[in-house]
């Protein structure tokens, strides 16, 4: 008996609020802004949280020792995804890179991954960022009053280049939300019941009629990432020439990674199930923190001025990065301050494991809470306010690498944001270059009084954006204004 009572105090599950029988915390974990709920219970509880929905279990850190430690150090049994009936066996036929079990696939599928982002290709793809970040300039310029769009814009258009190599259209943009927005809907926890009551998928056809559904939206994925994939391949074909982008780097290894059709179309397509969202939630965030921090925007353009000798006809480029610690810092905060992804994306474990005394069974659904991460005072004094400085130290020479760096927005261990570089990158580029070229101020309410926005006013999902931009944007000077036009006139679009 003694020695059963001493082994249970030094495991027990981590802590939490009193779950209900059979259901867990299904009412008590909103499904609005968690992390925020998170944060206060571990302010309550301690770092590591006990949670649960149904029969399963959550662990959530709140910590980054301990998600460095577990989903890191130990990611040999954090690397998997919680099982996702609805969004991951059917709507994706386990073919979706983000929602994989850690298996042979998922290896298969992140090597070809990575394949397309390695630091020799990721020089290939700048001047595609740098041609859709002088677009995002000239439409911010042309038609101010629609920013949300512009960034929205900005963030398809710059994955889909990278990704085949092409200037979007509207079909396919149209296209590629619809799919987008309903795989976020679908793949969000509770969001079907079959997810947290994986029985319900021993019923049959007639009685599950969401798993028609979800195969009609599989397919839906398949022919429009298909075509896609395909028109870049007939590109390779006929015309002969060598494209710079993600899919033709697949198509060039498919035989040697041995993926099939789905796989190709699929890999191709899962950047913008992870990456469209969370690059326009940065942008938005960035001009949120503008307005809010007026003069963090004023340093940060007298650095570029001054890196520019004063000459207002040059456009900030990559080659400036070194140059620009005020901006590489500013950047590292607004990855900071407001991560587009604060719930991070859920690991799962496989085997039973023991960490400062808690069990965490295999099959628990690990969450990094990177939300209060960066809220962790001790790690950042003043979490709440906006501050760059807090990232600069005397004589650093930023790098493009370094924008990765003293934060935990792209993610744990084998599941980190395989693109964390080149997406890096084109936040870098797109703010370098609004800093450099406008004003960004409060706008105005009926009665001309500024409004200042509140930044907990944020939409609730995978990714976390501003529910308003309420900013005016204004070019700094008509000289910059006309280079922007006559730099987007002599773009060579196709
Ligand atoms: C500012 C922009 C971005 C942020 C903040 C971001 C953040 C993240 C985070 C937090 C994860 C989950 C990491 C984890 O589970 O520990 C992730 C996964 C992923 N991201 Fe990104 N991401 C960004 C842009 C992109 C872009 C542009 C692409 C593609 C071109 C991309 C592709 C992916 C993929 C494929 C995964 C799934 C990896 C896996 O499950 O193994 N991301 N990202």
């Amino acid at each position: 008996v003694v020695l059963q009572s001493s082994k249970r105090t030094r495991t027990r599950r981590p802590p939490g609020p009193q779950p209900h029988p059979f259901i867990g915390h299904f009412f008590q974990i909103p499904r609005q802004k968690a992390w925020r709920y998170y944060e206060k219970l571990s302010g309550q509880y301690g770092p590591i949280l006990g949670l649960s929905l149904g029969f399963k279990d959550i662990v959530v850190l709140n910590d980054a020792n301990d998600a460095e430690e577990l989903l890191g150090r130990r990611s040999a049994n954090y690397s998997s995804r919680p099982p996702l009936i609805y969004a991951g066996k059917y709507q994706s036929n386990n073919k979706r890179l983000l929602l994989m079990m850690n298996d042979e696939n998922l290896k298969k599928q992140r090597n070809a991954f990575l394949q397309m982002l390695q630091p020799r290709v990721l020089g290939g793809y700048e001047p595609i960022q740098e041609t859709e970040s002088l677009i995002l300039l000239h439409s911010l310029l042309t038609n101010p009053s629609q920013p949300a769009f512009h960034t929205s814009r900005f963030s398809s258009a710059i994955v889909f280049a990278l990704t085949y190599g092409d200037r979007i259209s509207d079909d396919d943009i149209n296209g590629i939300m619809t799919i987008l927005f309903n795989f976020i809907r679908n793949a969000l926890p509770g969001a079907h019941l079959v997810d947290i009551f994986p029985v319900l998928d021993k019923l049959p056809d007639f009685l599950s009629p969401w798993r028609a559904e979800a195969l009609k939206n599989a397919r839906e994925e398949v022919k429009l990432f298909g075509r896609l994939v395909t028109d870049v391949k007939k590109k390779m074909e006929n015309l002969h020439i060598d494209i710079e982008c993600f899919a033709a780097r697949l198509w060039d290894q498919q035989a040697k990674l041995n993926l099939d059709f789905e796989d190709v179309a699929r890999i191709a397509g899962t950047s913008f199930g992870a990456g469209t969202d969370t690059t326009d939630a940065t942008v938005q965030w960035f001009l949120i923190a503008m307005v809010l921090y007026p003069h963090t925007l004023k340093k940060a353009q007298e650095e570029i001025d001054a890196a520019l000798g004063g000459d207002e006809e040059t456009i900030p480029s990559f080659s400036m990065i070194r140059q620009l610690p005020y901006c590489a810092a500013l950047v590292k905060e607004v990855f900071r301050w407001a991560p587009p992804a604060p719930a991070c994306f859920p690991h799962y474990s496989e085997a039973d494991d023991v960490y400062k005394g808690y069990v965490i069974k295999a099959n628990t659904t690990v969450i990094p809470c990177i939300w209060s991460m960066h809220r962790n005072e001790d790690e950042y004094p003043s979490p709440e306010q906006f501050l760059p400085e807090r990232f600069l130290r005397k004589d650093w020479v930023p790098t493009f690498e370094s924008l990765t760096e003293g934060h935990y927005t792209f993610g744990f261990g084998r599941r980190k944001c395989p693109a964390y570089n080149l997406a890096s990158k084109s936040v870098w580029i797109a703010l370098v270059r609004l800093i450099w070229a406008f004003d960004i101020i409060p706008a105005l309410d009926a009665n001309g009084v500024p409004i200042l926005p509140d930044p907990s006013d944020c939409t609730s999902g995978m990714s976390s954006r501003p529910v308003a931009l309420p900013v005016q944007i204004k070019p700094r000077s008509e000289k910059r204004a006309q280079l922007i036009k006559r730099l987007r006139d002599g773009l060579d679009l196709g």
